[in-house]
């Protein structure tokens, strides 16, 4: 999917957190959103998801060279990110059914595929609530990788990620890769995109 990004300007009260952003995400490339703490990274990738309006300026979504209607955009995008918050009192194996119901799972997936992918086959019928913060990282980011999406935007990917999750993370983004899906990854940690991005957008630019 491309992501035009036009005259993009976010103000919470009286502070311009980013102004006058103009960028265009072609489809399949990944991008890193780089930029210090406070600059606006989770605000932006909030924006280009829907959830958050800007406060000028207007995103445009195209698909395969259609332009996509703003009520359907959310059926193109999965985002990960430490705002979006899990339903604690489902299973696993419920939340997964429960997601899956309203969003297509990706093309040769199953959700015991799902499952077994994330390395949560053992914790099937666990709830939420009694899952680690490592655990519900995993599903956060396997409901980004594994839904049919055009777009995944990533927050973060790596928080409370121990070494192994991290490595499961990145061969996970190497999958993905191989997919048409645009990618951008809101990051302080260069082992987040490093490996998987060219272009990087760093959000100082458009600080004033
Ligand atoms: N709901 C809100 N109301 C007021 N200010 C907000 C709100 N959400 C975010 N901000 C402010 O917007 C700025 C950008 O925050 P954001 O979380 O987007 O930055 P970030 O680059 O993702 O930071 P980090 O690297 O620490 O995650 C911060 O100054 C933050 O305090």
């Amino acid at each position: 999917m491309e992501v035009s990004l036009q005259n993009l300007a976010k103000r919470y009260n009286k502070e311009w957190i980013f102004k006058d952003l103009n960028y265009e995400l072609k489809a399949g490339e990944s991008y890193a959103l780089v930029g210090s703490n406070g600059s606006g990274k989770s605000t932006l990738l909030q924006i280009i998801s829907g959830y958050h309006l800007p406060s000028a300026g207007h995103i445009t979504y195209i698909n395969q060279g259609k332009q996509v209607p703003p009520e359907e955009v959310f059926q193109y995008i999965s985002i990960a990110t430490p705002y979006m918050e899990l339903i604690e009192e489902f299973t696993l194996k419920e939340h997964l059914d429960f997601h899956f119901k309203f969003r297509k799972i990706r093309e040769g997936y199953t959700i015991d595929r799902v499952m077994e992918s994330c390395l949560l086959s053992n914790a099937r019928d666990k709830y939420i609530k009694n899952f680690s913060s490592g655990m519900k990282q995993r599903l956060k980011l396997a409901l980004s990788f594994y839904t049919q999406s055009e777009l995944v935007l990533l927050d973060e990917p790596t928080s409370n990620l121990d070494n192994q999750g991290t490595k499961w993370y990145q061969e996970r983004v190497r999958e993905l890769k191989k997919t048409n899906a645009t990618i951008l990854i809101a990051s302080n940690q260069d082992y987040e995109y490093e490996e998987f991005c060219t272009e990087y957008i760093d959000m100082l630019k458009f600080k004033n």
